[in-house]
């Protein structure tokens, strides 16, 4: 008998070729395969359950974790994975683990920042897994702020050793994940000293425990920080906190790419700009964007397909009762996010792009193309973790009390997805480094030297500090050329009054202080026009399928206006748009809105996600809510007896007392 599908009516009404959209959503039909491969292998395979995950102790959690990683790893050998389907499955085991750190930050940090020698000698061991290691930057007393790290690493020209050393309290490293309980290796961030004199902070592999008996080497303190926001979440991960005492490790474990410490003892700075020592970061920055828009499309998935199941009042003669997406407020809350995750999957595409091209011209020795990619991925990194980490929250509330339960999935999401808006740089002080690049631009553009890239909006200046927005009519803001304009002017603007202000200080850094809440706008108006404007480069590609491209431009026209919406005192007071005007782009969204209705569910059953990984009762794919609720309470421990232990000793006292206090 086939399965009841209660989102069955819901699939019909789709206007678009779903198999052709998960490909879009995919990025390529071979991504697609693959990913969906992956999917069902993690999904199908028992030790991969996750449904118990947040009632266990934190012990117990965390040797689910180590259980997980060992059979993950296994599966990979097995299968022959390749290192994308390996990357693949890691991320459909879906809880966090020392693996994210071993292959997302140590090994990238070897291969950016280590000499051939070096990547000769550790990654091989790297990539086995006979060593496992982290990224041990932060400590105690400085995460934002790298160049007031404390730990040091002192050459010492008689052992040809670096000597490692906690100073302070505040030097502890604090927060590396998988340094508290796992990491055989790290990659230290310490300050360099040579001859008496301090070269700032450099990255050093350093061995933390014994590859036999995994215990703690001499001169090393290694621990735990303790239990993280939420249940669940992200303790899985044993972030840690490290202390050296005069720690001994040989020259050649200094990365060396960017400078060196020879024999001598001499310190020698090569062509390669000193910035690249922060280049594991901008690697991971570019992924936390794609991820984003993984995090959000699984939330939207969640509530998208809840509001359908879920219906409140207006029942007319007996009949069934108003689905709560058919709600306008709804369906504001709902659409634009859903519409988020699709802009976001699109400037994730081309971040990669980005990425990987200034990786490949800095191979080359050309570093022209550094400062952008720096602020493109702090700025978008920003941008789509605070973006993702709010709407999360919303779809809990969209999902009213019943997104309140652990088994909506959306607590757990919301604790373990938080933290993105602190890791990898605080995102006010990541925005404010897209600030200075942008001022930097400003001040640059009467000398002649043409913005390029995604900057390359401020060589029209001119134009777009004068430029009226045409709009008429309500669809008249359907035109790409109409939306790009009003943003690239709203930017522009904002960029150039900031830049104004600036200037009547007599002390730049004092202005830069005092006007940093509005240096603060202006990176984020600047990060909205790039990924409106990615969106629409996007739908210039040949997109096949039937309606595939129309429901993509309703998305990016849902995305764009309704950013314009929210943010309409920049545009009207920057004179880029009138008053009459934003009401026309929001009477436009409504009528988008429509649009969006019928193909809500086809839209969110593109992401393809296994109910594995969305982990969610109201967001299961056949949408049997109700039945899943009531059976899942009665699995709950506090269940397993009719009467709670505690009520002979707590309970019961208190009753009898109350019927003796009645009886007086
Ligand atoms: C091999 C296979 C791989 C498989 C992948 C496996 C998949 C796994 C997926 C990945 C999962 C990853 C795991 C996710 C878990 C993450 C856990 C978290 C980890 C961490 O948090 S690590 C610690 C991160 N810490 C930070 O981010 C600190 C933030 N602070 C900074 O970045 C900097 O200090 C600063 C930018 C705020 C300021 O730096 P500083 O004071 O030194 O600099 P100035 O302001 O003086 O600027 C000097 C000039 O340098 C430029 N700059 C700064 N940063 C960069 C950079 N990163 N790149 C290039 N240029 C940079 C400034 O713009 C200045 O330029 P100017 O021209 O002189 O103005
Ligand atoms: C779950 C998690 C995992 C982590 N994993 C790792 C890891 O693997 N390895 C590692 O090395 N680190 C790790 N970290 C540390 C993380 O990178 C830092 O916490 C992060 O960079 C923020 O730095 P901070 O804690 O010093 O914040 P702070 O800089 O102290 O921020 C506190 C407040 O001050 C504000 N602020 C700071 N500077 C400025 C400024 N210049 N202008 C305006 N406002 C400012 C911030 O906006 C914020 O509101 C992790 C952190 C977390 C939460």
């Amino acid at each position: 008998m086939e399965a009841l599908d209660y989102h069955a009516e819901e699939r019909r009404k789709a206007e678009f070729n779903l198999d052709e959209m998960k490909i879009v959503w995919a990025g390529s039909r071979r991504n697609y395969e693959l990913s969906d491969r992956v999917a069902r292998l993690v999904a199908s395979d028992p030790v991969f359950r996750k449904d118990n995950r947040t009632m266990l102790t934190r012990k117990d959690l965390f040797k689910d974790t180590l259980r997980k990683a060992a059979h993950a790893w296994k599966r990979i050998i097995d299968l022959r994975l390749s290192e994308e389907e390996a990357n693949m499955l890691r991320s459909y085991v879906d809880q966090p683990a020392f693996t994210d750190l071993h292959w997302g930050m140590f090994i990238p940090a070897i291969k950016g920042q280590g000499t051939s020698e070096q990547h000769e000698k550790w990654l091989p061991m790297a990539y086995k897994m006979q060593i496992i290691g982290c990224y041990a930057q932060t400590e105690l007393g400085h995460g934002s702020n790298v160049q007031g790290l404390e730990t040091t690493a002192t050459f010492d020209p008689q052992t040809d050793e670096f000597d490692l050393h906690s100073p302070t309290l505040t030097s502890s490293k604090w927060w590396p994940g998988g340094l508290g309980k796992v990491s055989t290796h790290a990659v230290v961030y310490a300050r360099l000293i040579t001859g008496g004199q301090d070269h700032g902070v450099h990255g050093f592999i350093v061995q933390l425990r014994g590859l036999d008996d995994h215990l703690p080497l001499p001169g090393i303190t290694v621990g735990d920080i303790g239990m993280k926001f939420g249940s669940g979440a992200y303790n899985s991960m044993d972030n840690g906190l490290l202390r050296f005492d005069h720690v001994r490790i040989p020259r050649n474990q200094m990365l060396m790419r960017v400078s060196q410490v020879t024999r001598e003892g001499k310190f020698v700075q090569s062509d390669v700009p000193r910035q690249l020592v922060y280049g594991t970061m901008v690697y991971v920055r570019q992924t936390i964007v794609s991820d984003a828009s993984c995090a959000l499309a699984r939330a939207v998935c969640i509530a998208t397909r809840y509001s359908a199941v879920r219906r409140q009042f207006g029942s007319q003669n007996g009949g069934p009762e108003i689905q709560v997406i058919d709600y306008k407020t709804q369906q504001s809350r709902l659409f634009p996010l859903l519409a988020s995750a699709y802009a976001f999957r699109f400037v994730g595409e081309w971040l990669k792009w980005l990425y990987t091209d200034v990786t490949q011209r800095l191979q080359a020795n050309d570093f022209s193309t550094l400062p952008e990619a720096h602020a493109c991925t702090a700025g978008l990194k920003s941008m789509t973790t605070s973006v993702t980490a709010d709407a999360i929250e919303e779809c809990r509330k969209l999902c009213g009390g019943h997104g309140y339960l652990s088994n909506s999935g959306l607590p757990e999401l919301f604790a373990v997805y938080i933290p993105t808006c602190t890791y990898e740089g605080d995102n006010v002080v990541l925005l404010l480094q897209v600030a200075r690049f942008l001022m930097k631009t400003v001040s640059q553009l009467g000398s002649g030297k043409k913005p390029v890239g995604t900057t390359a909006y401020m060589g029209r200046a001119e134009h777009l500090m004068q430029c009226r927005c045409e709009v008429e009519m309500a669809q008249d803001w359907l035109k790409p050329s109409t939306i790009l304009e009003a943003f690239e002017a709203r930017a522009v603007r904002m960029s150039i009054a900031c830049a104004k202000s600036l200037g009547k200080f007599s002390n730049p850094e004092d202005g830069f202080a005092e006007l940093s809440p509005d240096l603060v706008e202006v990176a984020i108006a600047h990060c909205q026009l790039i990924v409106v404007s990615k969106f629409l480069e996007k739908l210039q590609q040949d997109i096949p399928g039937k309606g595939v491209k129309r429901q993509l431009e309703i998305l990016c026209n849902v995305y764009a206006l309704h950013l314009l919406h929210k943010h309409l005192g920049d545009f009207v007071a920057t004179g880029c748009i009138t008053p009459n005007q934003g009401a026309l782009a929001n009477e436009q969204l409504r009528l988008l809105y429509a649009q969006v209705r019928p193909n809500a569910i086809a839209l969110v059953d593109a992401f393809n996600y296994t109910d594995h990984y969305l982990g969610s009762i109201l967001g299961c794919y056949d949408g049997n809510v109700y039945q899943k609720l009531y059976q899942e309470a009665w699995k709950d421990p506090l269940n397993d007896t009719v009467v709670p232990d505690g009520y002979l000793e707590y309970l019961r006292p208190i009753l009898k007392q109350h019927i003796r206090t009645a009886r007086l």
